[in-house]
């Protein structure tokens, strides 16, 4: 591998003592009727490159996830990026609630809404979710109002319907203490509202960065979760439906009630949807990040084995930060480098992991800021 330097790759452009990196282009959209998705040859057995991932304007999404700090988020990023750039509509959605969206992009995308990413030839949205921010204000509007708050604010964050129902079941006691996982229910209705929306429809690529291994599998377990705990009320429900039966038919409210558990059976199948959609080997891809250290690679063997308990998909594992040889003739580098060359060997003869497409990708000289810096990464990682 030869040495990397992003700087040298933009030195003739260098204008700014503060930034070396040129300020990502703010380039006029293209109107959507040129969309044009490059035609490539057709996917072959082995696990095929960028080409086969750009090809075809289904819907697809692929999810990076790994170890915290090993390079989720610009691999993601990036990966956004040079799908735009080959012309899809394409949004990035941080699951992480420490989210490096902003960061990565060197732009403001917080917010929780869809935020244009300046700089791709082709739309590109980002989206920043802070699933554990919501929770918080779930449990202080739950306190603060005794409960009354929360309907407004599970609304706000699309899950008014549960909220309804809790509500209208009076479960006071629940809405106190936010079920385990809500979170990751918060960042899960978001895709479902992007399954559904008009708004939604034209997007083809969506890149999730997810938050480190642990809650990604916990969002990935949380339909079923979900699934269970809306059994469990609509059970509860029924018991208590049929104790009050007689006096709500007098007030009017068993059609209300009928209608509150239709949609609360909606939510369910929903999420039921989502749950096969995440392990839909023709649209999804979860894509491991590591790095070269025995410790990433170890926690990445554990992650695949869970994802492939969870039959998730996973093709393609990405190495990031490997030293270029030329850092031979630094002692130390040669040192780390050798080091990290036996943690590749780990990865080749690791049952969980040996079968994926093993991407390198080096460390680079600078730190992975902005689109033009994100381009420059995705040509390196994404061929
Ligand atoms: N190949 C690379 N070469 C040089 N710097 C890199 C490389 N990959 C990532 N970085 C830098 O490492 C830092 C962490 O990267 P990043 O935020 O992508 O990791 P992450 O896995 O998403 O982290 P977290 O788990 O905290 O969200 C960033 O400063 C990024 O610019």
């Amino acid at each position: 591998m030869a040495a990397v330097s992003f700087l040298a790759s933009f030195s003739p452009r260098i204008h700014s003592l503060s930034s070396p990196f040129p300020s990502p282009a703010i380039k006029p959209k293209r109107p959507t009727n040129t969309f044009q998705v490059r035609s490539v040859a057709a996917p072959t057995e082995d696990v095929a490159g960028f080409d086969d991932m750009v090809s075809g304007t289904q819907r697809k999404y692929y999810m990076l996830g790994g170890k915290g700090g090993v390079g989720k988020t610009s691999c993601a990023a990036s990966l956004a990026v040079k799908f735009a750039n080959n012309g899809h509509h394409t949004l990035v959605v941080s699951t992480d609630p420490a989210h490096s969206l902003s960061d990565s992009f060197a732009q403001d995308l917080t917010g929780g809404m869809l935020v244009p990413v300046e700089g791709p030839d082709f739309p590109l949205f980002a989206l920043e979710i802070n699933p554990e921010k919501a929770r918080e204000e779930f449990r202080d509007a739950a306190k603060n109002n005794g409960g009354t708050g929360v309907k407004d604010f599970m609304d706000g964050m699309g899950l008014g319907m549960l909220a309804e129902q809790l509500g209208e079941l009076k479960l006071g006691e629940l809405l106190d203490t936010p079920p385990p996982g809500l979170d990751e229910a918060i960042a899960i209705s978001k895709v479902m509202q992007f399954l559904d929306s008009p708004q939604y429809s034209m997007f083809t690529r969506i890149v999730f960065d997810t938050a480190p291994t642990g809650h990604t599998l916990r969002l990935l377990s949380l339909p079923d979760f979900l699934d269970a705990s809306i059994g469990k009320i609509l059970k509860l429900r029924e018991k208590i439906a049929s104790a009050t039966s007689a006096i709500k038919s007098v007030f009017g409210q068993e059609e209300t009630r009928q209608n509150a558990a239709d949609k609360l059976e909606q939510l369910r199948e929903r999420m039921v949807k989502v749950r096969d959609l995440f392990r839909d080997t023709d649209s999804t891809e979860f894509v491991i990040v590591t790095i070269p250290t025995v410790m990433a690679v170890s926690e990445s063997s554990r992650l695949r084995a869970s994802l492939n308990k969870e039959n998730v998909p996973v093709r393609r594992l990405i190495v990031n930060q490997i030293l270029p040889p030329s850092a031979l003739d630094c002692k130390f580098c040669a040192v780390k480098r050798k080091d990290q060359m036996r943690a590749l060997d780990m990865i080749r003869n690791d049952p969980e992991l040996s079968s994926l497409k093993l991407i390198q990708s080096p460390l680079v000289d600078m730190e992975i800021r902005g689109v033009p810096a994100l381009k420059f990464m995705g040509d390196i990682v994404w061929k």
